[in-house]
């Protein structure tokens, strides 16, 4: 295959979409995600097998357990994705919503309309259920949209984007206007995000390796959806038992997502009496503790930590616990390795938390609850293209408003200007 060749014909078939998709009326993108609904309802066994494929492919390369769970489309994990685009049908469109109407003195009226970004080109892990996510927020805020899901998802992504053009086809929209790349080849990833023609903004959903090509080649504006070297801080003035049970969800809940916990940080007032707690709860979870030297004269059978784990997104049943000298010392290590994606502090001092949310620079900033429910679903954005770790255009999870601009809209009746 010419990627070059193939990678233009898909920028310049959803440059044409996106103008046909950014004048359609919310009936007819509704009606296109509620026919996508159906027609990933109807081709559960192709989805199956196209997974099954992906499965294989995964274990025979060596996917570890938390990969695997990512890439694997369980029926249940497909009546998400049904019902995640009725839900999306049901929001409220943004596209068109005129706003901050003023009278100026010149006697002009002077308002923001909110309008798409134009072809979004989306770049993420090997699940694929993303595809579906990320296509249906696009759609539904009038953008057309290039996937671009990791290698090891090829197969169930052909399969839903099958689906995907059904639906547009359905509702009398261009098939174009939701591209899946179909090549794993990354020479793909390096067209397009080097097409500003036909490519108005990138989101890459990765890691440090992704992120690096992106931050040196792309010549397309970026929204980054990075890294979660996410912590969760025990307080002096914690509620012990609130502590335990954020600080064991935040980790254990599910160890392959970017909210997850990776390092949990102790208050060393409390260190001796939470430490042993915290420690049996992770130890019967299987979670496998590296310790600073004081957490070590607690919890003494655990690995010791290296520099190294301050910095480390495990992504499996590895946690990483410093003992910290109070709030100062927590926000200090935060701030130094986190990757401000998510943060939380348990305590009952509303100073402290007042204190804590100021202070930690980082996308979602949280008090007495788990870094897990750093999430467009769970924030009420009904579903998200990700979490952005940017703080340009769209900051923390992203909904249908983050991947819309404004333009300002003017309205005179003959007015000049003086
Ligand atoms: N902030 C957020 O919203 C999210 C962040 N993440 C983060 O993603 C990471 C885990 O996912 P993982 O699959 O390991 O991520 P990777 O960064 O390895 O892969 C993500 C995507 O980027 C592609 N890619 C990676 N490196 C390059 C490169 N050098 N050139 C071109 N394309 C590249 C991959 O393609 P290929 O298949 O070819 O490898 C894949 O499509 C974690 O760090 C996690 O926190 C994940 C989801 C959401
Ligand atoms: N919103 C997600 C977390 C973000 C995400 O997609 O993470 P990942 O599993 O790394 O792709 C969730 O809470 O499940």
């Amino acid at each position: 295959m010419d990627i070059a060749a193939y990678m233009t014909d898909v920028g310049q078939q959803a440059r044409a979409a996106a103008t046909l998709i950014a004048r359609s009326t919310t009936e007819v993108r509704n009606r296109a995600l509620l026919a996508t609904a159906e027609a990933l309802d109807a081709a559960r066994s192709d989805l199956a097998e196209a997974n099954a494929l992906d499965l294989a492919g995964g274990r025979e390369s060596g996917l570890d357990a938390a990969m695997l769970d990512r890439l694997e489309l369980t029926p249940a994990r497909v009546d998400a994705m049904i019902e995640g685009l009725r839900q999306v049908a049901s929001l409220p469109d943004p596209i068109g919503v005129i706003t901050d109407m003023t009278y100026r003195p010149s006697g002009i009226q002077v308002g923001k309309m909110r309008v798409p970004l134009g072809v979004i080109g989306i770049i993420y892990e090997s699940r694929p259920n993303v595809t579906v996510e990320a296509a249906s927020l696009c759609l539904k805020s009038g953008n057309a949209a290039i996937l671009r899901g990791g290698s090891e998802s090829i197969h169930s992504n052909q399969a839903i984007a099958l689906c995907l053009a059904r639906g547009l086809a359905e509702a009398g929209l261009p098939e174009t206007a939701v591209q899946v790349v179909k090549t794993t080849e990354r020479a793909a990833v390096g067209e397009l995000i080097t097409m500003p023609d036909y490519v108005d903004v990138i989101v890459p959903r990765g890691g440090k390796g992704l992120i690096e090509r992106i931050s040196r080649d792309a010549r397309v504006p970026v929204i980054k959806h990075l890294d979660g070297v996410c912590h969760v801080y025990i307080d002096s003035h914690a509620d012990p038992e609130k502590a335990l049970s954020v600080a064991v969800n935040a980790k254990t809940h599910r160890y392959g997502t970017c909210n997850t916990m990776e390092t949990l940080l102790v208050d060393k007032e409390i260190a001796a009496d939470m430490l042993p707690l915290l420690g049996s709860a992770f130890i019967e979870k299987g979670v496998e503790l590296r310790g600073c030297e004081q957490t070590r004269e607690v919890l003494t059978d655990i690995k010791a930590a290296t520099e190294a784990d301050w910095e480390e997104e495990y992504l499996a049943p590895v946690l990483a616990i410093r003992v910290v000298d109070g709030l100062d010392g927590a926000i200090e290590h935060i701030n130094r390795y986190s990757s401000q994606h998510t943060d939380s502090i348990i305590t009952e001092n509303y100073t402290r938390a007042r204190r804590f949310i100021t202070e930690v620079d980082s996308s979602s900033v949280m008090v007495n609850a788990s870094t897990r429910l750093a999430d467009g679903f769970e924030y009420g954005l009904g579903a998200e293209i990700g979490i952005s770790t940017d703080k340009i255009h769209a900051r923390g999870p992203v909904g249908l408003e983050g991947l819309t601009s404004q333009k300002y809209v003017v309205f005179g009746d003959g007015h000049i200007r003086a």
